[in-house]
């Protein structure tokens, strides 16, 4: 049998799986920090320390406003939701704590699904 060339991913599969992903990040118990925006006029320094702030509910916008062009852009805002955690929290404090059971809790369900 002339086997069929290998089908790509097409952009609204790979977006289809971003948009499983998030709702398992939306709906793990330690997501409270990440839900929404930070309010920067009640987080003293965040402005001027953090250079893109990014959360699950801005995601969400993006993604239901097609602003993802594929998966990969999607990843680098869910990790950039993480990398701003760690860089403004300490990693004994219950919001530093909570970004890095997300950040595991991330790696190992795209590496599951998104790895194939
Ligand atoms: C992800 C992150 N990093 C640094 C600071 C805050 C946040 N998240 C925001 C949503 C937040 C979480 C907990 C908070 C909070 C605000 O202030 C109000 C008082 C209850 O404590």
């Amino acid at each position: 049998l002339v086997s069929c060339a290998k089908r790509a991913k097409t952009p609204n599969s790979e977006l289809a799986v971003c948009r499983v992903l998030l709702a398992e990040l939306e709906a793990h118990q330690d997501a409270w920090p990440f839900l929404s925006p930070v309010k920067l006029k009640s987080v003293p320094g965040y402005r001027k320390v953090i250079k893109k702030p990014m959360d699950f509910f801005t995601i969400k916008e993006k993604l239901i406003n097609n602003m993802y062009l594929n998966q990969e852009n999607f990843i680098i805002d869910v990790n950039l939701v993480f990398d701003n955690c760690q860089k403004f929290n300490e990693d004994d404090s219950e919001i530093g704590q909570a970004g890095h059971r997300m950040k595991r809790f991330f790696d190992k369900r795209w590496t599951e699904l998104l790895r194939k």
